[in-house]
């Protein structure tokens, strides 16, 4: 089976894009099982695609082959795009996501249902070695709760209700996340180029 290498350490994130690639016959490969240790990668960015760039281009170099990284977050309009880009870090370097979840929950305090609209947002880079970088972005629409349910996926997931649903992300099977999720919206658009990794 091909493998791609997807250059995060966020055992979440991996295993939702090990689920996008083996549709399509790939393995994809996350940081964490490469016979190599490797270095938190430092995201010096202020921007998703920044990041994202950062992190596809340093392992992409290191490796010498192709390399997807994914830059994501929650933005929330009451808190004026917050966490944002520093989503994982929000209430700490531990990049704790129960501290985060606590710390978005108390700071949505008073606010009222019709406020709490929010997005996911994903960016993800393609770093080719020799050749410029692709850059996909998608976004996955909703509110934030006011108090967590469900135990999938990571992160805010327990907190984000999408739009068009009653439960929150954390209450949706993986299936059913990895339809209408920002990371399955930016990864269809490089629908054309995972299919070539495979010829
Ligand atoms: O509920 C969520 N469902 C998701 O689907 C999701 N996608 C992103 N996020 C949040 O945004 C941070 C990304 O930050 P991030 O892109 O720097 O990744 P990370 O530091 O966790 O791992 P890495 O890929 O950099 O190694 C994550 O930690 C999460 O807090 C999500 N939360
Ligand atoms: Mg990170």
């Amino acid at each position: 089976m091909k493998e791609i290498i997807i250059a995060t350490k966020n055992a979440g994130k991996a295993k939702e894009f090990k689920s996008f690639f083996s549709a399509y016959h790939i393995e994809a490969i996350s940081l964490s099982e490469l016979d190599k240790d490797i270095d938190d990668i430092e995201e010096t960015g202020t921007t998703f695609e920044e990041n994202a760039a950062i992190k596809a281009q340093s392992i992409a170099g290191m490796m010498r082959c192709p390399v997807l990284a994914d830059d994501s977050g929650l933005m929330i309009d009451a808190l004026n795009g917050r966490p944002g880009v520093y989503s994982a870090r929000y209430a700490g370097e531990q990049k704790d996501d129960q501290a985060n979840i606590d710390k978005v929950l108390y700071e949505l305090k008073g606010v009222g249902a019709s406020e709490r609209t929010a997005r996911f947002v994903c960016v993800l880079a393609v770093a080719i070695p020799g050749e410029p970088a692709i850059f996909k972005k998608g976004s996955c629409e909703g509110t934030i709760a006011f108090s967590e349910a469900g135990e999938n996926g990571f992160g805010y997931d327990p907190i984000f209700i999408p739009n068009g649903y009653n439960k929150t992300m954390a209450q949706l099977s993986s299936a059913e996340k990895n339809k209408i999720s920002h990371r399955k919206n930016a990864i269809v658009q490089l629908e054309d180029w995972v299919k070539n990794q495979n010829k």
